[in-house]
């Protein structure tokens, strides 16, 4: 059975992130996951209220997620066999359907930034790993030393991994994930982002679901928005988020299209995982076959966040 949370409000201004399809969250990391949640979605919904498109929203409310250790993006993304870091990103905005998208990216604080320079720079969708380096220095953004953005407990999560599973992965997701963001603006634009550091212990290369557009996510305004998280190798076989938005062109409403596509993913491939989506018309869900995944939402004004199903917390934004 599904977790999921869902919106019911009047159509306006709308934001929702998540953190990462995940095994149980521990106890002592919980208030400290559901804060940075909270805190992304806030300034998703505050970039809007001031006029902010989609995209400066889900681009703002993943930059607050990349720069905070307790998730698997950016600053605290998991490393790859070799105790290295190579993060994927992409954006994508569902006026004209341009995309852009980075792979394998080392040095960088914000693969977020890099994927919207992508979209708006050049005349690609998908950049990847030297290229895209080059690329970000064109650019000007500045390179920093790779180990700014190891963490200690991402050190201990690879050792850990090692020496419980070698190299061999399960399609159950037990990293605090991906993490990633959708939303509505008030001229109908829609948007989604998400950045990931991948699943602990992949091999040098490899690149997940999170920078391939209709995987990892995508945006149409004539249909909603969606970013995912889970086991990438499953999420692209499914092409979950393209997916998803496949039954709401048929229809479904939002949560039934969530339910539709996991379970498809779930019993076609055995993959778990999650995904957030809010339609045209600003109806919006987050759902997922983890055991947990951490997500935040506003609409107009009203703030929602939880874990799991049963803690999820509501208040008024000011
Ligand atoms: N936890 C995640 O969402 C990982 C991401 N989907 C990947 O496989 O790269």
């Amino acid at each position: 059975m599904e977790e999921s949370a869902r919106g019911s409000i009047d159509v306006s201004l709308v934001v929702v992130v998540h953190g990462g399809g995940a095994s149980n969250i521990s106890a002592d990391r919980k208030e400290r996951v559901r804060e940075g949640i909270t805190r992304a979605a806030t300034e998703g919904y505050n970039i809007l209220k001031a006029g902010g498109s989609a995209v400066d929203a889900v681009e703002g409310a993943v930059i607050v997620l990349e720069n905070d250790p307790e998730f698997n993006a950016g600053c605290g993304s998991v490393l790859n066999v070799k105790g290295d870091i190579e993060m994927d990103a992409s954006i994508m905005d569902g006026k004209d359907l341009s995309a852009g998208a980075v792979s394998a990216v080392r040095c960088i604080e914000n693969p977020i930034k890099l994927a919207r320079l992508v979209m708006e720079k050049t005349p690609h969708c998908f950049l990847t790993g030297h290229g895209a380096e080059k690329f970000a220095a064109d650019m000007g953004i500045p390179e920093i030393p790779v180990e700014k953005l190891i963490t200690e407990r991402s050190k201990k999560h690879l050792e850990k991994e090692k020496l419980e599973k070698g190299a061999e992965k399960t399609d159950c997701p037990k990293n605090l994930g991906t993490v990633g963001a959708v939303a509505l603006d008030c001229r109908g634009n829609l948007a989604y982002a998400t950045s990931t550091g991948g699943i602990v212990n992949k091999m040098v290369g490899r690149v997940g679901d999170s920078p391939c557009i209709g995987a990892g996510g995508y945006a149409d305004n004539n249909l909603g928005a969606v970013s995912t998280t889970g086991h990438g190798e499953s999420i692209l076989k499914a092409n979950l988020a393209r997916l998803a938005l496949f039954h709401v062109e048929q229809g479904k409403t939002v949560d039934e299209a969530a339910e539709l596509a996991l379970n498809y993913m779930k019993s076609k491939l055995k993959g778990l995982g999650g995904l957030i989506l809010v339609s045209k018309e600003g109806d919006w869900v987050a759902k997922w076959t983890s055991a947990s995944m951490p997500w935040a939402a506003v609409k107009n004004g009203k703030l929602q966040a939880g874990i799991d199903l049963c803690e999820t917390r509501t208040r008024d934004l000011h």
